[in-house]
């Protein structure tokens, strides 16, 4: 891994780990640990200078048993040749009362004029828990040490959030909640899962050389989606674009009963930049459709399925009958043409077996479901598949979408995007502001726009006799997805808080993915 991917490519702890391992039987284990704890001193300082002067300022750490620990100490002798007051807190004895700790990196403290004590002193302004990392397992019970911080104290994590689990995020016990963790050798996936993200703070990826060693298998990789690979995703359109380049989606969304989803849906694809939008739906939604956007086309049936790239269903479909009828329309049209893409969202999902599935997949057609929790459980009933009920997310994921051969976005606080070849990648950065009815309709047109996109482009070198290979239908999805949720978090900063204003954010959004250099554009009303 680059020194960049280390930032943006999350490894399982215990992948990094066994990446260890030829260079610790190498005997370069003190060596990173000297690096690791280096830098972990540097960020502690950083933290410090915030507040005040470093030189003066007092800094505990809870000391585990282990490298982790090791750790630790080492930074703290390296912050007390710097002026800080730097104490040691053990927080596991062998029987005759001594701590059970890392000896090296204890006789570093001493020699550096450090001390030990039983408990945090009530003037350290910052506290280190260097108690477990990687070498976590079972439960973690919170050292009484760690009961009583100093209110204003700083939390710094050295690797993981001790009670973190380094692979998944899991959070056995009660662990610290850290202010900021710094972590070595690449980013742990439990920093950016579930609780262990919660609890990690910043998070600071430090490169001890273990990039070469790290592991390349999609199956303990985790991507974290940025802005770079967004823009990688989802390019700005050629010069020489024309609307049908851009990509066509076709959506099949509202009803009667729920109109909104078919307005919603239309302008998450129109925003993200599609060259045309085509709703498919009764009367009422098509006319919301056109007030709202009158470059939208509206029709019952939809376009042609020669013209459509990709294939937004499910938001707001009606009855049974209604649900049912539009859906078998919507794969009728994928059989003539199977190179355009499917999202699949609400009552699709609910509509979806097994046996439709395995065509898409003998077809080729790049599949998208975009459930939250609650569709996601329905459909691992209604649809099961060996490993699916893996208390962790992420292996769940990957043992459903692997047997059934569709990418699965689960929407939340942090949606996971999981491919049937394992890629796998982690959104982050929207917050509660999306926590609101109609936001994931928008984001099912999002991720039309760009699969649509992507098929339009493939659609072309195929054409052009060239081998596209296969759609990074993950990546393509999360790139919506992080667009989408960079949208809600700037317009909740801008003030606006409502799923109708949503789409004008994720256009914001979009444009500035495609032009960054150009002034910003006058905020629309
Ligand atoms: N191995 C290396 O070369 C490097 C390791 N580094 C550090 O070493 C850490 C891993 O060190 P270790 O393998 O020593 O493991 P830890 O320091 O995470 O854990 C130490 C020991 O604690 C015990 N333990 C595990 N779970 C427990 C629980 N629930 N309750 C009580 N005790 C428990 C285990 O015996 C474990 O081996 C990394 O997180 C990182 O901070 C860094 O120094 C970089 C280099
Ligand atoms: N607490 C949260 N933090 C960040 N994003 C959230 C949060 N809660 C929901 N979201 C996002 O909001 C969207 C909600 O989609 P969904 O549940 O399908 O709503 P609806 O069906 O009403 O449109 C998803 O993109 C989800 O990831």
């Amino acid at each position: 891994m680059t020194a960049d991917d280390l930032t943006r490519i999350a490894v399982t702890g215990s992948a990094v780990r066994t990446a260890e391992e030829p260079l610790l039987a190498a005997g370069r284990g003190p060596e990173l640990m000297r690096a690791a704890a280096w830098a972990l001193a540097e960020h502690a300082a950083a933290l410090l200078r915030e507040r005040g002067p470093v030189a003066g300022a007092t800094v505990a750490a809870l000391v585990g048993p282990g490298n982790n620990g090791g750790d630790a100490l080492f930074a703290l002798a390296f912050l007390r040749r710097r002026g800080v007051a730097a104490v040691a807190v053990p927080v596991r004895r062998d029987d005759d009362g001594a701590p059970r700790w890392h000896a090296e990196g204890w006789a570093a403290l001493q020699a550096a004029g450090g001390r030990r004590a039983d408990a945090v002193p009530p003037e350290a302004a910052l506290v280190v828990d260097g108690v477990l990392g990687t070498g976590f397992t079972g439960e973690y019970e919170l050292p009484a040490a760690a009961r009583a911080l100093p209110a204003d104290a700083l939390v710094l994590a050295c690797d993981v959030p001790s009670g973190v689990d380094a692979d998944t995020g899991e959070v056995r016990g009660e662990a610290l909640r850290a202010d900021a963790t710094v972590t070595f050798g690449a980013l742990k996936s439990g920093l950016v899962l579930g609780e262990g993200a919660a609890r990690a703070g910043t998070v600071h990826v430090v490169d001890i050389g273990l990039g070469p060693h790290l592991p390349t298998s999609p199956a303990v990789r985790l991507g974290v989606m940025d802005e770079a690979a967004a823009r990688a995703a989802h390019p700005a359109p050629a010069a020489e674009a024309h609307k049908y380049t851009r990509g066509v989606v076709a959506v099949v969304a509202g009803s009667e009963r729920y109109p909104g989803a078919a307005v919603l849906a239309s302008a998450g694809a129109l925003h993200t930049g599609a060259g045309m939008v085509h709703h498919a739906g009764p009367q009422t939604t098509r006319d919301l459709v056109l007030t709202a956007h009158p470059e939208a086309l509206v029709s019952a049936k939809g376009p042609e399925p020669s013209r459509a790239d990709a294939w937004v269903a499910g938001p707001g479909l009606d009855t049974e009958h209604d649900a049912r009828r539009r859906w078998a329309g919507v794969l009728a049209a994928l059989e003539e043409r199977p190179e355009a893409a499917l999202l699949a969202d609400a009552s699709a999902l609910a509509l979806l077996t097994a046996a439709e599935l395995r065509s898409l997949r003998a077809a080729g057609t790049p599949v998208v479901l975009t459930p939250h929790a609650g569709e996601w459980s329905r459909l691992r009933e209604r649809v099961p598949a060996d490993g699916a009920d893996a208390a962790d997310p992420l292996a769940a994921l990957r043992a459903w979408t692997a047997e059934h051969g569709a990418t699965v976005l689960l929407k939340g606080p942090r949606t996971l995007v999981v491919a049937p070849d394992g890629e796998a990648w982690v959104v982050t950065g929207g917050g509660p502001d999306l926590a609101m009815g109609g936001t994931g309709d928008v984001l099912s047109g999002a991720i039309g726009a760009v699969l649509a996109a992507d098929v339009a482009r493939r659609s072309r070198a195929r054409r052009a006799g060239e081998d596209p290979g296969p759609a990074p239908t993950a990546r393509l999805a999360a790139a919506a997805a992080w667009l989408h949720a960079q949208a809600g978090a700037d317009q909740a900063r801008a003030g606006r808080i409502t799923t109708a204003t949503l789409p004008t954010a994720l256009g914001a959004r979009v444009a500035r993915l495609w032009w960054p250099d150009d002034a910003e554009p006058e905020a629309v009303q």
